[in-house]
């Protein structure tokens, strides 16, 4: 089939190229000229032929609802839009609803696979009405990965994206998890082959996994991590499910352990364990750390000025 394609980044330009391998044709925008076919939004769509599909492969937020507003104006009716950003899904309901008011179909697309789904096609989680998503299924296709798992119609206009949000959170956890047993493992002295104790997983264990298999891949780039600083950004997926737990109180405390671990990896010093310090310091004399990494005050330290607690509080 034919397709446009917005966004010729690492994931878009990949997935274009995975259509092209597949015989779609794709005519591909991207803001650097280098990389588009066409010299603007307007030329991609003159480019298609009606009815058209084009899939917005641009960052979340605001370049995905400006490109989309665009869209509106570009398109006519019976065409569709394909959002397969990391967009919020509550993003995807607004965004078929402004484009349903001039005829124009919306699909939204959770996509896993980052840079190894040009070779081993993507994980689509799909959002929106079948008339739609059965229209795209030659594309659809193409870019899963072979055999019957890696594709669903998760449901409606947005549960392609909240599938791909749970995924994410669910991929925060995990990572988390064998991070801190990576770094449980390396801290004893129990065990001394640490890399090849991971490698061993690969097979026949409950964690055998694709997130294992980087994981091994990674220690035998750098055994100790020695080439990284442990600090984790995050783009937002992580941060929805937890708040979409919230909003139905649903209790995720491995997930949201795994996103605040994040944040923490970014402070070169915690603000409130200071004051957990401060504290112990205050009621137990307990000693504590200066700034400059010197024990300042405690219990045996001579200075330390503990008031006694009031009788009650003993
Ligand atoms: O979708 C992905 C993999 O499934 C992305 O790699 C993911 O968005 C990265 O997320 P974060 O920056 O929050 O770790």
């Amino acid at each position: 089939m034919q397709i446009g394609m917005i966004g010729l980044g690492r994931m878009g330009g990949n997935m274009a190229e995975r259509l092209r391998r597949g015989g779609h044709e794709v005519v591909g925008y991207d803001r650097d000229p280098a990389l588009s076919d066409v010299g603007s939004l307007k030329d991609l769509v003159e480019r298609l032929q009606a009815p058209r599909a084009v899939w917005v492969m641009v960052p979340a937020g605001a370049p995905t609802r400006a490109t989309v507003e665009q869209l509106r104006d570009l398109l006519s009716e019976g065409d569709v839009v394909i959002d397969g950003g990391n967009s919020h899904y509550l993003d995807d309901q607004r965004h078929a609803a402004d484009l349903g008011t001039r005829g124009i179909g919306f699909v939204d697309v959770g996509v896993s696979g980052g840079v190894w789904g040009l070779q081993n096609g993507y994980a689509l989680m799909v959002g929106g009405e079948d008339e739609h998503v059965g229209r795209l299924m030659p594309a659809f296709d193409t870019l899963k990965p072979e055999g019957e798992d890696g594709f669903v119609h998760a449901g409606g206009v947005g549960a392609g994206h909240f599938a791909k949000m749970v995924h994410n959170g669910i991929e925060y956890g995990m990572m988390q998890s064998f991070a801190e047993g990576w770094e449980l493992l390396e801290a004893s002295d129990v065990v001394t082959n640490v890399p090849d104790t991971f490698r061993s997983w690969r097979h026949g264990t409950v964690i055998q996994s694709w997130l294992l298999d980087l994981l091994v891949r990674a220690l035998r780039e750098d055994p100790d991590l020695a080439d990284l600083k442990g600090y984790a950004e995050d783009s937002g997926e992580g941060r929805w499910t937890v708040q979409a737990a919230v909003d139905h109180a649903v209790p995720l405390p491995a997930i949201t352990a795994a996103l605040y671990a994040r944040f923490a990896s970014r402070q070169a010093d915690s603000p409130a364990m200071k004051m957990v310090a401060a504290l112990r310091n205050q009621f137990g004399g307990h000693a504590v750390a200066s700034a400059e990494g010197q024990t300042a005050r405690g219990a045996d330290s001579p200075g330390a000025d503990v008031a006694p607690p009031p009788e009650a509080d003993r």
